[in-house]
């Protein structure tokens, strides 16, 4: 049996990733990305170029904490670069480094560009919230709060796990269910009682990997049937989809 908000009725709690699910960010992330990785993988000589693409971003960065990224992407070209320090210039060949580098351009392109809402999303969550259902927001990203406070959408969640947070309590990220386990534990609410909303195939593996109650998938860029492949038990393109059944 599923409620009105689309979910099982046993779901007391909604877990939602930001980039992507609750913010039109995840294009400004993997732009950021994308000139990061490019410029770095120009830079090297001893192999030809071959650009960071889409495929790239889903599989080894998108969902994961930045320098997490940064290590999987470089793995899968055979790359190693020493880890460095998180307060490494953006110009150092380490992996904070890079993350740095990114993170510069990420800034940018906020400043620039703006943070937007998905109407649907935050219509979404305010129907879940009226009904008495808590709700968190699980996102790597460091930059969570400020991205939040940005469009100030801090009260749509009643507990906030993100970058910092996650460093903080020593929280592996995702693919890792860690992060999205630690929220649903704050909000009091067992991983079978919550729903996992979430547009990366690494938030997918977490969602599956914790055993929660129900995982939607939100899929805006053409990854349906990857995100049922990754554990989604509902792939809708937007959130408001759900509210009509
Ligand atoms: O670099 P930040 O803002 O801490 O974000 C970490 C990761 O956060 C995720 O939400 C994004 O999908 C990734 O692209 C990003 O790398």
């Amino acid at each position: 049996m599923t409620t009105e908000l689309g979910l099982p009725d046993d779901i007391r709690a909604c877990l939602f990733d930001l980039d992507g699910v609750v913010t039109r960010t995840a294009t400004l992330h993997a732009a950021a990305w994308k000139e990061t990785f490019d410029a770095f993988l120009r830079e090297r000589e001893e192999t030809p170029f071959r650009p960071f693409d889409a495929a790239d971003y889903d599989e080894y960065v998108d969902g994961r904490p930045r320098a997490d990224g940064v290590r999987t992407f470089l793995f899968s070209r055979d790359i190693e670069l020493p880890e460095g320090e998180p307060g490494d210039p953006p110009d150092a060949g380490t992996v904070h480094g890079l993350g740095n580098r990114k993170n510069t351009l990420l800034l940018e392109k906020i400043r620039t560009e703006g943070v937007e809402a998905y109407d649907g999303s935050v219509r979404y969550i305010e129907a879940a919230r009226a009904r008495g259902l808590a709700t968190a927001v699980v996102s790597s990203s460091a930059n969570t709060l400020d991205v939040l406070r940005s469009i100030g959408a801090e009260a749509l969640f009643d507990v906030r796990i993100d970058g910092v947070v996650a460093a903080g309590r020593k929280l592996p990220g995702k693919p890792h269910p860690d992060t999205f386990l630690a929220a649903a534990a704050d909000l009091g609410v067992p991983p079978a009682h919550a729903a996992v909303f979430e547009d990366a195939l690494a938030g997918m593996d977490a969602g599956r990997a914790g055993r929660f109650g129900y995982v939607v998938g939100v899929d805006r860029a053409g990854q349906r049937d990857a995100l049922y492949a990754h554990g989604a038990d509902r792939v809708v393109a937007d959130l408001a989809d759900l509210l009509s059944g």
